[in-house]
């Protein structure tokens, strides 16, 4: 059986008196690619923030690879390996496409201060292998001929699809993806299903997607999470919850 990557205990967060999120329980294993869904304001989002440090949790306790990462800052949560895409595109507007991917790469690139101001050494080198890189993730995401364009000017399926390469060039070992489909055509849809299970294999992530497309859940997710009103009322395979009359209720507004 795989190993747990990601493990939220009894996870509540309040804002006020609403419970956001409530005796939030449930598990990645490594290597998993895990739907999370729920009506509007089920808590969704919110539990993304807290998972990437962006809340604390209220009470309860969230373990990555093993240990702790509650009270982490989300700079110091990247860098354990996990990464987000989020559900408005937060892009650098006025930088290239390769720009917005070799930002995300310098988070883990080690050159000196010196190094880099006298642009010598390692720091060619370095700068080589990330464009190198960069250009890499963004052929896998049909972005290479944009590479030199402003990532504003960008078809807004094709800035969701950089999100996706940013988050990436963070070498994460768990993605984060909140609506990675929304404003897509069903075209766009299919690509980007066949773009998340590839990089599953070939970057052997580990993938939590929330979505409110029901072919993409469906399609590509193994495993899948219903939040209502901030608690996890359904888990199971696409098929169980398909016919959970719970889910029924709650998502699909009773109907079958
Ligand atoms: N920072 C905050 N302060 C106060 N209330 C918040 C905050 N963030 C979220 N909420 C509330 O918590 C509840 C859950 O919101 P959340 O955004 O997590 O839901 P969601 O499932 O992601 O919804 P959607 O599908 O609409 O994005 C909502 O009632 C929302 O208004």
């Amino acid at each position: 059986m795989a190993k747990e990557l990601l493990k939220a205990t009894d996870v509540s967060e309040v804002f006020g008196g609403l419970k956001a999120v409530s005796d939030f329980n449930f598990h990645i294993d490594k290597g998993e690619l895990v739907g999370l869904i729920g009506p509007n304001g089920a808590g969704k989002t919110t539990a993304f923030n807290l998972i990437t440090g962006v809340y604390q949790p209220t009470t309860g306790e969230i373990h990555f690879d093993g240990k702790s990462i509650v009270g982490l800052k989300p700079y110091q949560i990247t860098q354990r390996g996990i990464a987000r895409t989020f559900q408005n595109i937060r892009l650098f507007s006025e930088l290239t496409v390769l720009e917005n991917v070799k930002i995300a790469f310098h988070f883990h690139v080690k050159y000196g201060l010196l190094e880099s101001v006298f642009r010598m050494g390692r720091y060619f080198s370095e700068e080589e292998k990330i464009e190198e890189e960069a250009l890499k993730l963004l052929k896998i995401f049909h972005l290479e001929d944009k590479a030199d364009e402003l990532a504003k000017n960008l078809p807004y399926g094709a800035q969701r699809r950089l999100e996706i390469a940013r988050a990436l060039a963070a070498k994460p070992k768990l993605l984060l993806l909140d609506e990675p489909a929304a404003g897509m055509n069903p075209q766009e849809t299919k690509e980007l299903m066949e773009m998340i299970s590839w990089i599953r294999k070939e970057f052997g992530l580990t993938i939590l997607l929330i979505e409110h497309d029901m072919s993409l859940v469906m399609g590509i997710c193994e495993r899948i999470y219903v939040l209502e009103y901030g608690m996890i009322i359904a888990q199971g395979t696409p098929d169980v919850i398909k016919n959970d009359p719970e889910v029924i209720r709650a998502y699909l507004g009773g109907e079958a």
